[in-house]
Parts: structure tokens; C-alpha cells; sequence
């Protein structure tokens, strides 16, 4: 199998567990995939797929930026003749290597490999993360032999002609998510297990605007809760002050850190409620655990992804959206406060996102990848 898709966490991890799944589905029978990686050598994926042992090749690969700008127009000049000497060197690999199947779960390097599976006929897997569809999948899912969806309302956004070779498996999250232990999570922390605890995350990079409204409410809220939050490295000597200038008595209960690193699980696990960016990666985990959550998407995702994930959930009561003008400290403070009152709707919200989740989403992805290489 080529497995093909980076350039951004999101597109990344979501086929690193389905490798990781695949490879233990087939140990069971003994046997094991013979796998090639193909992405950008300046992507992530460069470094997962060397740490999960995947033999990695890298091509080059163009991105059209929607945008007027002079300079943006000049790169998308540029990157017009890098895509088809991408599509050569993937028609090379796909040629040389003949691989039974095609997985890809997006970013621009995709569009290569997507064509190149096309001109020799070898099966073609899409996968989608987000409730929307990015551009490099519009385009593939013209040519894909299947299209794997993160969400059933994804269905409205796939385009016509690829309706029927559509599937909703989900969004594979790692396994490990997963297995959270809420007594480890509060004790990492030196929670308390008697006060509810808001878990804050603004995605992989932080979200400033999440960091903004919750320095403005903390003193209003932390009477009733315990936050632990996640702020990206670029916010976090700020918030490190804000910190510092809480009361004493109010203090012990907030902490602040760039990234959360092996503790997201069993945080998650602890949280009663979480506030967050609705990143295509965060609204499959949150889901999959039934979390009561607070989601504030980033106004300026492709296509709006996050808006339409955070409404779609919203619209169902399996979250509340804080966007445009009601992403003020006011509502956060309102809606917090809210919340920890009321643990009758925190548990309607919390079965309501359940209902959204699909924790075997990998299983899923990987029965269609065998389905479809059995079939040939
Ligand atoms: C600003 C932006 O363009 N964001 C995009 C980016 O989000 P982003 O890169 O934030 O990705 P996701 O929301 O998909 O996933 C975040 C992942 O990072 C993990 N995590 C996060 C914070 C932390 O401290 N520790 C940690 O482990 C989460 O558990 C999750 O697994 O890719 C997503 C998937 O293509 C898109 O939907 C988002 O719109």
C-alpha cells in the first residue's frame, strides 16, 4: 500500500493509526503490509513515517493559495509547474512499485499520487477529516475508487459525481486517546477530584483568541472550577503572568502550558468540560469520548471547516459555538458558569457529542482498505 497525505498534523496522524491498525489486523494472520510512504521531505510526515518505521519517499508538489496578493500569485506561478513534475515523479513510483492500493488522506501532496493511481488503474482510497471538503479532495474524489468521510453530514459536501463511492467510517484518532484514566490526569496535575475541571486546548499551535477571553473570566470562573490550559508557545510567558497575578486563593487552581504532551488522554479523560478549537483532529477525539464541550473555531480554517464542524454539532446540542460576535469573554463567562451549575445539560451535551463520535473509525478505514485491495 502507498500511503500518501501531510504537510499538517490533521492529515498526518489520522493515516499513521490506520498504518498502526492495519499492521496489527494483519499480524493476527500472520503477515504484514509492505508499505511506502510518499509526502513532501519538509512535512511532518518525513518524521512519522521514520519513526513508525514506514519507508518514506518524498516528492515535490504545488499549493494554489486563494488569494489576490501579488506575491501569492507569483508562488502559485511557480508551484503551477511544480505539480506536474510531482505528478512525473509519482507516476514513476506508482509505475515502479504497483501497489495493490492507494490510501490518502489529504493535503496537496496527494494530488500527485491520486493522479498517477488513476493513470495505472490501482485502487484509490480518500480519506476526509473535515466536515467540509478541502480542495486537493474535491479534486481527488473525481478519481477515487472510495471516499471515507469523517462525519455523515459530509455526504452534502461531497461532490455529485462521487456520492455513491462515499462511506462515513470516521476520523481514525490514536488509540491511546482513547484509554485516558481520569484519577492519572487529575493527579498529574494536582487536581482536586471534588471540583468540576475545565480542560482549555486551542490546538496544536494555541489559539490567542481562546487565551484572551478566558484571561478576562478567570477570576469570575475559578471559584467554581479547576482549569488546566493549553495556550501555544507563543502566548505562553503572557499567560504564565496571568498566572502569577491571580489571587492567592483562586491560583492553585489554574494551570498553564504550551502543548500537552502524553498527558491528553488522561486529561481528556478528567475533563468535565472542554473548551476548544473545533480542528478536524479535536472534534473526532472530543466526540469519541462524549465530552461536554465549549468549541471556539478558528475564523480563518480552509473553507471555514471549523465554523461548519462547530455549527453542525452545535446545531444538534452536542456543543455550544462561540463564533463571531459571540466570542466574547461575556458568553464564555456566561456559558462556563452555566454549565458548572447544571450537570443534567452538561450530560445531554456530553451524550449528544457521544452520539457524533466513532471511536473504531481506524477499523473501519482499514475493512474498506481490505475490501477494496481484495477486490483489486
Ligand atoms: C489553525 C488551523 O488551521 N487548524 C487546522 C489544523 O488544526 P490542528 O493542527 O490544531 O489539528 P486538529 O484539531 O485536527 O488536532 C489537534 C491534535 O493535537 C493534539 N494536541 C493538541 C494540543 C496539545 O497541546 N496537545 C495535543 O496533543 C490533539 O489531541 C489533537 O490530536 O488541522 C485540522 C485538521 O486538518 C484542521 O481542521 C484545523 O482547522
Amino acid at each position: 500500500m502507498i500511503v500518501t497525505g501531510g504537510g499538517t498534523g490533521g492529515h498526518t496522524y489520522p493515516a499513521l493509526t490506520t498504518i498502526t491498525t492495519l499492521r496489527a489486523r494483519l499480524a493476527e494472520t500472520g503477515t504484514e503490509p509492505e508499505l511506502l510512504w510518499v509526502g513532501v521531505s519538509d512535512g511532518l510526515e518525513a518524521k512519522i513515517a521514520t519513526r513508525a518505521g514506514v519507508p518514506f519517499k518524498a516528492i515535490v508538489t504545488g499549493k494554489l493559495r486563494r488569494s489576490t496578493n501579488p506575491r501569492d500569485l507569483l508562488r502559485n506561478l511557480v508551484d503551477a509547474f511544480r505539480i506536474p513534475f510531482g505528478v512525473f515523479q509519482a507516476a514513476a513510483i506508482v509505475g515502479r512499485t504497483k501497489p495493490a492500493v492507494v490510501l490518502s488522506t489529504g493535503g496537496y501532496v496527494s494530488v500527485p499520487i491520486g493522479l498517477a493511481a488513476r493513470l495505472f488503474r490501482v485502487p484509490y482510497l480518500l480519506h476526509e477529516q473535515t466536515l467540509s471538503f478541502g480542495l486537493a479532495n474535491r479534486i481527488l474524489a473525481r478519481v477515487a475508487t472510495r471516499v471515507l468521510l469523517s462525519h455523515q453530514s459530509s455526504l452534502d459536501h461531497v461532490p455529485a459525481r462521487a456520492r455513491e463511492r462515499s462511506v462515513v467510517t470516521g476520523n481514525p484518532i490514536r488509540p491511546e486517546i482513547l484509554a485516558g484514566d481520569r484519577a492519572k490526569g487529575l493527579a498529574a496535575f494536582g487536581l482536586d477530584p471534588a471540583v468540576p475541571f475545565v480542560l482549555v486546548t486551542g490546538g496544536a499551535s494555541g489559539a490567542r483568541q481562546i487565551n484572551q477571553m478566558l484571561t478576562a473570566v478567570l477570576p469570575d470562573v475559578l471559584p467554581y472550577c479547576q482549569i488546566v490550559h493549553q495556550c501555544g508557545n507563543l502566548d505562553i510567558a503572557e499567560m504564565q503572568q496571568v498566572a502569577a497575578s491571580l489571587p492567592p486563593a483562586l491560583a492553585h487552581r489554574y494551570r498553564v502550558l504550551d502543548f500537552i504532551h502524553d498527558e491528553m488522554p488522561d486529561l481528556l479523560a478528567a475533563a468535565d468540560i472542554v473548551v476548544a478549537r473545533s480542528g478536524a483532529g479535536t472534534v473526532a477525539e472530543l466526540t469519541a469520548l462524549g465530552k461536554t464541550c465549549v468549541l471556539v473555531p478558528y475564523p480563518y480554517s480552509a473553507g471555514g471547516e471549523q465554523r461548519v464542524a462547530a455549527r453542525t454539532l452545535a446545531a444538534q446540542g452536542a456543543a455550544v459555538m462561540l463564533d463571531g460576535d459571540e466570542a466574547t469573554p461575556d458568553h464564555l463567562r456566561h456559558i462556563l458558569r452555566s454549565l458548572l451549575a447544571d450537570p443534567a445539560r452538561r450530560a445531554a451535551m456530553a451524550h449528544a457529542a457521544a452520539g457524533y463520535g466513532r471511536p473504531d473509525a481506524a477499523d473501519r478505514v482499514v475493512a474498506e482498505i481490505l475490501a477494496v485491495a481484495a477486490r483489486g
